[in-house]
């Protein structure tokens, strides 16, 4: 399929409202896509890579508008393109509103010539311009980019620019993808859910879909060192845990980061929360596993960083460690991590997702030797009372509370249902994304002072309110510096900032308000710290302050 095809179809879903209307277009889509199937599943989300991946194209809203810039003429700066996404406030617009094919003789020198964008060729090309490192990388890929750009029409302008930029938003989530996938290749949504959470990609499961329908989906299965989405928990109390289920398998809920473990046989690859390949950095989780385990398998858990005395530290320091790129050894012996698994997906060439969480837990057990601290324990009880006990023991230990979990549920990657629900005794938090910040005032003017906060919604975000309390003046320094790159647009005090970075915010209470587009405002929120281990997309959702504000 052309490019420009792929961008006039992603127009006329853009500009339809109807949710039915947009499934029906991606499903067309679907049934039309040819070769082209795995990459338009991507792209329609947004998407280069499979969700996977960590690898990402590495790119800079600055490189992308330099890239505009040259492919509009030698008059146009990159300060231009930036000026004017300040007026349109959308990249894709500001793209599109530039002639570009008119650097056509230029474009020769860029990929492919004249000849009209593919789809294929522009996934190949966004993938060589992903593996471009080392010094000069990015004067490189602002070389593709513009030899990209100089070949697109306006709206395949529109569309490259926020297909590089990670803001297609065009209204389709997973959730439409996955429905369309079940709709033009005639399978069951569950089945292509089933696959999607086993995968992890949607491009593989549309065309195995496509290709040989629901026995075919059935045959994806899960591999080792492909990362799978973690699942998820809710807030619970224990007795509504004990209304829902005869016994909860309670564990304490450890104050660290997510780690999944990915076991060959012989070595041992780990996975953050974000997918993100953190198997360099903790060498110790590696060594521990592998020292452990003699069949593959594939660990869910939890890392904690630890003093010398054993004791947990708090879970900045892990995150910390997680970061760590130089000098691991140095690191290690400063602060050591120590996994707890607290679930099996997978083992010994069986995979488990269906299994109730017991049995995994037993398998889980098998795996390590008699008595291996690298595994979670977990209580099996119907007795609030004792409940109650273990989590005065988790706190005293210094963890966070408890997970109440259901022993008989499985393992449902992404999914943050009733089955997983976390007792923690400080008030709800919110993970919000930073869309926006404020300049300081008099001699803190040359420092952000306030940030605007939003949460994720079907197709973009949705602000509920400004932070500004709880930040030290050396945070809002750090601060300041860390999103200097974010900056979209300026105006007077006002600085649009491109979603990357998520704060976890307190507040006292959430008010229905019309202040904010979400609806929702929060009242003091308070700054608490930056999740370094989220990005926008696993950012809290408005569905979720709906729930807490009804909560109240
Ligand atoms: N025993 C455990 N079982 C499952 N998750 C655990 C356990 N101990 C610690 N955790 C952590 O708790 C998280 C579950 O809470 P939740 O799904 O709400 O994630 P979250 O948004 O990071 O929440 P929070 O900020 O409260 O940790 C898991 O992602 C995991 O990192």
């Amino acid at each position: 399929m052309e490019f420009a095809a792929f961008a006039d179809r992603a127009d006329a879903i853009e500009a339809e409202s109807a949710d039915t209307a947009i499934t029906e277009a991606v499903t067309d889509l679907f049934t039309d896509a040819g070769s082209d199937l795995s990459t338009l599943a991507r792209f329609v989300q947004g998407r280069v890579f499979p969700a996977y991946e960590s690898r990402t194209l590495d790119i800079g809203p600055r490189l992308c508008y330099e890239a505009i810039a040259r492919a509009a003429g030698q008059n146009i700066s990159a300060d231009d393109v930036e000026e004017r996404l300040a007026d349109m406030g959308e990249i894709g617009a500001v793209a599109a509103s530039y002639d570009l094919g008119g650097q056509q003789g230029l474009a020769a020198f860029g990929a492919g010539g004249t000849a009209a964008l593919t789809v294929a060729e522009l996934d190949a090309e966004l993938r060589d311009l992903a593996a471009v490192d080392g010094s000069g990388s990015q004067g490189t890929k602002v070389d593709i980019l513009f030899g990209l750009f100089s070949r697109c029409s306006p709206t395949e302008a529109s569309y490259l620019a926020r297909l590089v930029l990670s803001e297609m938003r065009i209204g389709v989530g997973e959730g439409t993808v996955r429905d369309a996938v079940a709709a033009a290749f005639d399978v069951p949504v569950d089945a292509v859910e089933r696959a999607v959470q086993v995968s992890n990609d949607y491009g593989t499961v549309a065309e195995m879909a496509r290709d040989e329908g629901e026995a075919g989906l059935a045959t994806i299965t899960l591999e080792i060192g492909r990362p799978v989405q973690a699942m998820l928990a809710q807030a619970g109390t224990v007795a509504g845990a004990l209304e829902d289920w005869d016994r909860a398998a309670v564990e304490w809920k450890y104050d660290g980061a997510r780690v999944q473990v990915h076991f060959d046989g012989e070595t041992a690859r780990l996975f953050s929360r974000n997918m993100e390949e953190v198997t360099d950095p903790l060498p110790e989780v590696v060594e521990a596993v592998e020292a452990a385990l003699d069949a593959p398998a594939i660990l869910d858990g939890e890392v904690v960083a630890v003093d010398a005395d054993g004791d947990p530290l708090p879970f900045q320091e892990v995150l910390r460690r997680f970061r760590r790129k130089h000098d691991v050894a140095a690191a290690r012996e400063d602060v050591a991590v120590r996994l707890h698994a607290f679930d099996c997906l997978h083992a010994d060439g069986e995979d488990l997702l269906d299994a109730p969480l017991e049995t995994r837990h037993d398998r889980l057990e098998s795996l390590f030797p008699d008595g291996s601290d690298a595994v979670s324990e977990m209580w099996l009880s119907g007795d609030p009372e004792e409940i109650e006990d273990l989590e005065a023991a988790a706190l005293a230990a210094g963890q966070e509370g408890i997970m109440l979990k259901d022993p008989t549920a499985a393992y449902s990657p992404g999914k943050r249902g009733k089955h997983w629900r976390k007792r923690k005794p400080d008030v709800e938090t919110l993970d919000c994304v930073v869309t926006g910040a404020e300049w300081g005032e008099g001699r803190r003017a040359n420092v952000l002072g306030s940030f605007e906060l939003s949460v994720r919604t079907d197709d973009g975000y949705a602000t509920v309110g400004n932070v500004a309390t709880g930040i030290t003046d050396e945070e809002l320094d750090d601060l300041t510096e860390r999103f200097e790159p974010h900056v979209r647009a300026e105006d007077g005090r006002d600085v649009a900032l491109t979603p990357a970075v998520v704060f976890e915010v307190g507040y006292e209470e959430i008010q229905v308000s019309q202040s904010y587009d979400s609806g929702y405002a929060l009242r003091f929120p308070r700054f608490l710290s930056v999740r370094e281990d989220k990005t926008p997309a696993d950012a809290d959702s408005l569905e979720r302050v709906e729930r807490l504000a009804e909560s109240q």
